[in-house]
C-alpha cells in the first residue's frame, strides 16, 4: 500500500527527523534524488540547458542544490530567482558550479530560457504554500506550460495544495513530480494527480516519525492479499452469492454489466432479478446467472444472497422506489448507485441500516445526495466524500479520473489505475457489479470499494490497450486484471 500524508503531517516528522541530523542534511539528500531524476529524463546531462524556477523557501533551495549538481555535470543551468528572498546556501553551491541566476523581471530574457530549455524544474513552492499562486510565480508556471521541454516538479506541483488536491488559479503542470520523504496526499487526488505526471519518491528517512497516513492507495500486492481467493473446500455458496437488482424494461444493458461484473470478479454465483426484458437479455448473455423474472417490484422469490447490487439503469418510478425499499430492509451489505442513488435521493435515510452499505456515485450523483454544487465537489472530491460518509453513514466510493473511497475515522483510499478510455457508457455499470461481487465474497465496503476500482481500471487498460473500449470489454478483461497481480507485485511506482 502507498501512504501519503497532510503538509502538517510532513512537517511534524521532518522537523523530528531534523532534530537528529546536522544542518541541510535532508535537503542535500532531497536535492541528491532531485538531481538523478533529472538527468534520468535528459538525453546527456553534459551540453544540456536546464532552468530552476526558485521560489523564496526551501523548495526552492532543493532546485538549487540539484541545480548545482547538474552543473558540475556539465549542464547549463539557468536559476530563475521569483521570490524577495533566495536560499542561500543553494544560490551559493549553484553559482559555485558554474550556474547564473535571472530575476523574472528581466524582460524577455527569462521567457526565452524557458523556452529554450531541455528540462525546466519547478522549484517555487511546496509545503509550504498557501492559497493561489501570487505574481511572479503564477506567470513563470504558466510561461513553463507553454515551453516544450518536461517540467520536474520538487516536492508538489507549485500551485495545487499539497494536502488536498486542490488548485485555486495556475498549478505547475508537471510530466514528473519528485517528491521528499513521502508522498503527499494532493498528489494522489484530483485535480492535483492530474498535474502531478508521473510520481516519484525520494527517501530521505522520514519513515520512522511518519504517524497513520491521511489517505492510501492500494498497489497490486495489497490488492492480490486482500481478494479472496477459493480454498480447496470451497463451494459456490460459500464463496459468496451476489444479487443484482438493476435495469429495467427501458435500460437493459445495465443489467446486463452489471452481471458482467460481478460473475467476473469471483462470486460463486449470481442471482439476477428484474422484469421480463432485462430477464431475456441477461439469461442469453450470462447463461450462468440464475435470473428470476419480477411479475411484482418484490425480492422475496429471488433466493438468499450474501450482498446485494442495487440500482443501475433501475429507473426512479414506484416499481424501483419499492425495489430499494425492500433490498435495503435486508441484513446484507448493499452497493447503491446509479438509479438506486437518484432514488434515495429523496430521503437519504434510508441508507441508515445495520449493515454495511457502499454508495458509488459520480460527482453528479453525491449531489443530488448531499445538495453540495457538483463544481465544488469536483474541485475537493476528497473532502466531499469524507463529509458524506460520516454524514450518511456509508462508505462512499465516488467516481473520477481518480477514485477516492471514504469511511469514517479511517484514512481515505484512492485509486489511479483508470484510463481516461473508461470514460464511457456503462462501465459504472461493471465496477457496481464488482464492488457488489467482493461484499458478498466477504470483503469490508472499503476494501470492497477500493479493490473493485483498482481492478476496474486494470481492467480497463488492458480491454483499452491504447484504443477505444466498451464497458463489457471490461468486464471481460477482469480475470486477466486478477491474474496480473501476480505479475510484478513489488513495484516502486504508481499505481
Ligand atoms: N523541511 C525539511 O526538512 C525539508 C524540506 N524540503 C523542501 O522544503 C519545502 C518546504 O519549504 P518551505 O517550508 O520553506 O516552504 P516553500 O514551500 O518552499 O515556500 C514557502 C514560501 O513560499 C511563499 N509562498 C507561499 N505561498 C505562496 C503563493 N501562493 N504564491 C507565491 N508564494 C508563496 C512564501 O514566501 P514569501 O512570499 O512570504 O516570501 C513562503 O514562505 C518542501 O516542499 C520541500 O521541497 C526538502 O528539502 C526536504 C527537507
Ligand atoms: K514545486
Amino acid at each position: 500500500m502507498f501512504t501519503a500524508y497532510t503538509a502538517d503531517q510532513i512537517r511534524t516528522a521532518e522537523r523530528a527527523l531534523m532534530a537528529t541530523l546536522p544542518r541541510g542534511t535532508l535537503m542535500l539528500r532531497a536535492a541528491t534524488g532531485l538531481a538523478a531524476v533529472c538527468a534520468a529524463m535528459l538525453p546527456r546531462v553534459y551540453g544540456s540547458r536546464v532552468v530552476l524556477l526558485v521560489g523564496s523557501g526551501d523548495n526552492g533551495g532543493d532546485a538549487l542544490h540539484a541545480g548545482a549538481v547538474l552543473a558540475r555535470r556539465g549542464a547549463g543551468v539557468t536559476a530563475v530567482l521569483a521570490g524577495s528572498r533566495v536560499h542561500e546556501a543553494g544560490l551559493a553551491a549553484l553559482l559555485a558550479a558554474g550556474g547564473v541566476s535571472r530575476k523574472p523581471g528581466g524582460g524577455d530574457d527569462v521567457r526565452r530560457a524557458v523556452e529554450g530549455a531541455d528540462l525546466i524544474v519547478d522549484g517555487l513552492v511546496g509545503i509550504g504554500a498557501s492559497g493561489a499562486l501570487r505574481e511572479p510565480y503564477a506567470g513563470l508556471a504558466e510561461t513553463a506550460g507553454h515551453a516544450a521541454a518536461p517540467v520536474v516538479a520538487v516536492d508538489v506541483p507549485s500551485g495545487v495544495d499539497a494536502s488536498t488536491g486542490r488548485v485555486e488559479g495556475g498549478a505547475v503542470r508537471a510530466a514528473v513530480t519528485v517528491t521528499m520523504g513521502a508522498l503527499k496526499t494532493g498528489l494522489l487526488v484530483d485535480p492535483g494527480a492530474v498535474y502531478a505526471g508521473r510520481v516519484e519518491l525520494i527517501d530521505i528517512g522520514l519513515g520512522p516519525y511518519l504517524p497513520g497516513p491521511d489517505v492510501a492507495a492500494l498497489t497490486r500486492a495489497s490488492v492480490r492479499a486482500t481478494l479472496p481467493r477459493p480454498a480447496a473446500a470451497s463451494d459456490k455458496y460459500r464463496r459468496g452469492v451476489v444479487g443484482v437488482v438493476a435495469g429495467s424494461d427501458q435500460y437493459t444493458g445495465a443489467a446486463v454489466l452489471a452481471v458482467g461484473g460481478a460473475l467476473h470478479a469471483g462470486a460463486g454465483m449470481v442471482r439476477y432479478a428484474g422484469p421480463s426484458r432485462p430477464v431475456g437479455q441477461v439469461r442469453a448473455r450470462w447463461p450462468e446467472a440464475v435470473v428470476t423474472e419480477l411479475d411484482e417490484p418484490s425480492i422475496d422469490d429471488v433466493g438468499r444472497v450474501q450482498a446485494w447490487v442495487l440500482g443501475p439503469g433501475l429507473g426512479t418510478g414506484r416499481w424501483a422506489r419499492e425495489l430499494v425499499l425492500r433490498v435495503l430492509a435486508t441484513d446484507v451489505p448493499v452497493l447503491v448507485d446509479a438509479d438506486g442513488l437518484n432514488v434515495v435521493a429523496h430521503d437519504v435515510s434510508l441508507l441508515r441500516r445495520t449493515a454495511p452499505v457502499l454508495i458509488t456515485p459520480h460527482a453528479g450523483e453525491l449531489a443530488r445526495l448531499t445538495g453540495a454544487a457538483r463544481g465544488d465537489i469536483e474541485a475537493a472530491p476528497l473532502a466531499h466524500a469524507r463529509a458524506a460518509a460520516a454524514e450518511l453513514g456509508v462508505t462512499v466510493l465516488l467516481k473520477g479520473s481518480t477514485t477516492v473511497v471514504a469511511e469514517e475515522g479511517e484514512p481515505a483510499r484512492v485509486n489511479g489505475t483508470g484510463t481516461p478510455w473508461l470514460a464511457t457508457g456503462g462501465t459504472g455499470d461493471v465496477l457496481s457489479g464488482i464492488a457488489g461481487s467482493l461484499l458478498a465474497q466477504g470483503l469490508g465496503a472499503r476494501d470492497a470499494g477500493s479493490c473493485a476500482a483498482y481492478l476496474h481500471g486494470l481492467a480497463g487498460r488492458i480491454a483499452a490497450d491504447g484504443a477505444p473500449l466498451t464497458a463489457a470489454a471490461v468486464a471481460e478483461a477482469l480475470p486477466a486484471a486478477i491474474r496480473s497481480l501476480d505479475e510484478e507485485s513489488a513495484r516502486s511506482r504508481l499505481p
